[in-house]
């Protein structure tokens, strides 16, 4: 899916947060990468509408994420650094079920498809379990099972591998790598992006370089020694 940034920027209380952008986004994988407080959170947030542009535009698949703002949300998963705080029901299968019902499917159809991404992530054994008490790594599956549940054209992962051992760490970079969805990955663990298409390097604001990974990461070593 084209995702589009014409001219846009953002800012909280008068202060410019990312400034004016413009960049067509359609590669399968795509990594996020800059300093704390770069704008990386920012600019994710403006692709699922979460942050209005201060100017210009942003559309996913062709749709304005302010115009069309609930349609072009649907197209846009975002799994948050801490996923927990995005599970809104105590029971992992109920909590899956929950983000369909709110979509009006039948409850034969809820169940199925359910199941069917249960399986998808290796996790039906875990269907029944409080998702208060799933460790790191079960977690960042049961988030993105619970998004990619409802059928978005692209995943959105703010630091995926944030606090995971290095088994869990590797689980999650063959999760993202299998996906068949479009997948934009915030992160500062930077060899999960080795395989990515692309890479944008963000830095006070603007978008600072946006290559490959293995260009991005050494301009990005270049900044961060300074
Ligand atoms: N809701 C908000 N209200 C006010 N300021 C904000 C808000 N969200 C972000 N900012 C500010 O915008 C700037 C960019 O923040 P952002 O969260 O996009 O950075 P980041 O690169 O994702 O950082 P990190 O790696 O620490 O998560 C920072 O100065 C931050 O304080």
């Amino acid at each position: 899916m084209d995702i589009v940034f014409s001219d846009a920027s953002a800012s909280f209380a008068g202060q410019t947060a990312l400034h004016p952008l413009s960049l067509r986004l359609s590669e399968r994988r795509i990594g996020i990468i800059g300093l704390n407080g770069s704008g990386k959170t920012t600019f994710a947030r403006l692709i699922n509408g979460l942050v209005r542009p201060a100017s210009g535009r942003v559309t996913v698949g062709g749709l304005d994420t302010v115009k069309d703002e609930e349609a072009a949300r649907g197209r846009v998963g975002f799994i948050f650094q801490n996923p927990q705080h995005q599970m809104i029901l105590p029971v992992l299968a109920e909590d899956i079920a929950f983000g369909l019902k709110s979509r009006g499917l039948a409850r034969d159809e809820i169940s199925r498809r359910t199941e069917a991404v249960l399986e998808r992530f290796g996790i039906g054994h875990l269907a029944t379990r409080r998702v208060h008490e799933l460790s790191g790594g079960e977690n960042q599956l049961a988030a993105i099972a619970s998004v990619l549940v409802t059928g978005p054209d692209v995943l959105i992962l703010d630091e995926p591998t944030n606090q995971l051992d290095l088994r869990n760490r590797g689980l999650i970079e063959r999760t993202i790598a299998a996906l068949p969805e479009q997948a934009i990955v915030i992160t500062h663990d930077l060899p999960l992006l080795d395989r990515f298409d692309r890479v944008l390097l963000f830095h006070l604001g603007r978008l600072a370089a946006d290559t490959t990974p293995a260009e991005a990461v050494r301009i990005y070593r270049e900044i961060a020694a300074c």
